[in-house]
């Protein structure tokens, strides 16, 4: 039997259900999602191992026009996977027109010679007469390879987005061991569940402002302590993240616990507190510091 092997790029623009795709494809959470634009910051990989075959796919940043050092950090993420890939996923909302937006994720998808595939998804929001519509304007953009509509939320043609994707990878090497799910970290899912929490407790600005650092964990089999820092950009931030009477905070921390026990098999005290940064989506050291500079030499 042979082993076929590859990487597939999920690209496309902010919110468009990149990282639930992630999710549905490998069967669990590796990435966190929210309905704020710019919720994934760094590449994460997800490993999926069968007999025979294994498939890395990456899944990406939102591509959007940066206006913070950090967001030009994302886009570099995003073309770094797109070079290494055997077949992108370009992943729209078919819910949203063709916009201008659209044509900046184009420019760079017609100067590479990859297969692409459009994946259409959030047609579990759509009539059949509207997801027509949708296909004929983006068939015209470019020739993509197949042009597959799913529900990634619902889990619904995925088989066939993954059945195509083997057809067109081939022969190859097993990139990683195959008890390897993901290359992140526990402490890089820790601090991603939590700035989870943040986006779904916040609105406006505070979510794109906001970043984790786990800064000690003290374990034994049966529990563990995190004590974990939000980074703010502004006092007025601080104030709302920290809520009326501390209510905001407790909530972020009990939904997190929550979920951290879940991760981590055991029980979690989960200890959270706010620092604020000026400016740190601008400033080079803190996003080196913070991991968001990983594609920057490339
Ligand atoms: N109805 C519906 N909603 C979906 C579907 N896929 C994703 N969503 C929702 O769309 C929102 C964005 O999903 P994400 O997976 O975080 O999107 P993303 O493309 O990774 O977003 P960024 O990290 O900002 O680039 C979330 O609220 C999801 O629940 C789908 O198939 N149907």
């Amino acid at each position: 039997m042979s082993f076929k092997s590859g990487f597939v790029a999920i690209i496309g623009r902010p919110n468009s259900g990149k990282s639930t795709l992630l999710n549905t494809l490998m069967h669990t959470k590796l990435a966190i999602t929210s309905d704020k634009p710019q919720t994934t910051r760094n590449n994460i990989l997800g490993i999926l191992n069968q007999e025979d075959y294994q498939i890395v796919f990456v899944d990406t940043p939102g591509v959007h026009k940066p206006k913070t050092a950090l967001g030009k950090s994302m886009n570099k993420g995003v073309y770094s996977s797109m070079q290494d890939a055997d077949v992108i996923y370009l992943v729209i909302d078919a819910t949203k027109p063709f916009g201008r937006g659209d044509e900046f994720l184009m420019e760079r998808i017609r100067n590479t010679d990859t297969n692409v595939f459009l994946v259409v998804n959030k047609v579990d929001l759509l009539s059949k007469e509207e997801l027509l519509e949708t296909l004929i304007k983006w068939q015209n953009q470019f020739e993509f390879k197949e042009i597959i509509p799913i529900s990634a939320l619902q889990d619904n043609n995925i088989d066939e987005l993954l059945n195509t994707t083997i057809s067109y990878l081939e022969e190859g090497v097993q990139f990683y061991p195959t008890d390897m799910l993901s290359d992140r970290s526990e402490d890089f899912r820790i601090k991603e569940i939590i700035r989870e929490k943040v986006l779904y407790y916040t609105r406006q600005e505070i979510p794109h402002g906001v970043a984790v650092v786990v800064e000690t964990k003290d374990e034994s089999d049966t529990w563990v302590d995190i004590q974990a820092l939000i980074i703010v950009e502004r006092k007025s931030q601080k104030g709302i993240l920290i809520g009326k009477q501390a209510t905001m905070i407790k909530n972020i921390r009990l939904a997190a616990q929550r979920d951290l026990k879940q991760l981590l098999g055991k029980k979690v005290t989960l200890e959270l507190y706010v620092r604020i940064e000026e400016n740190w989506r601008n400033k080079e050291n803190k996003l080196s510091e913070l991991g968001y500079k990983e594609y920057d030499n490339e």
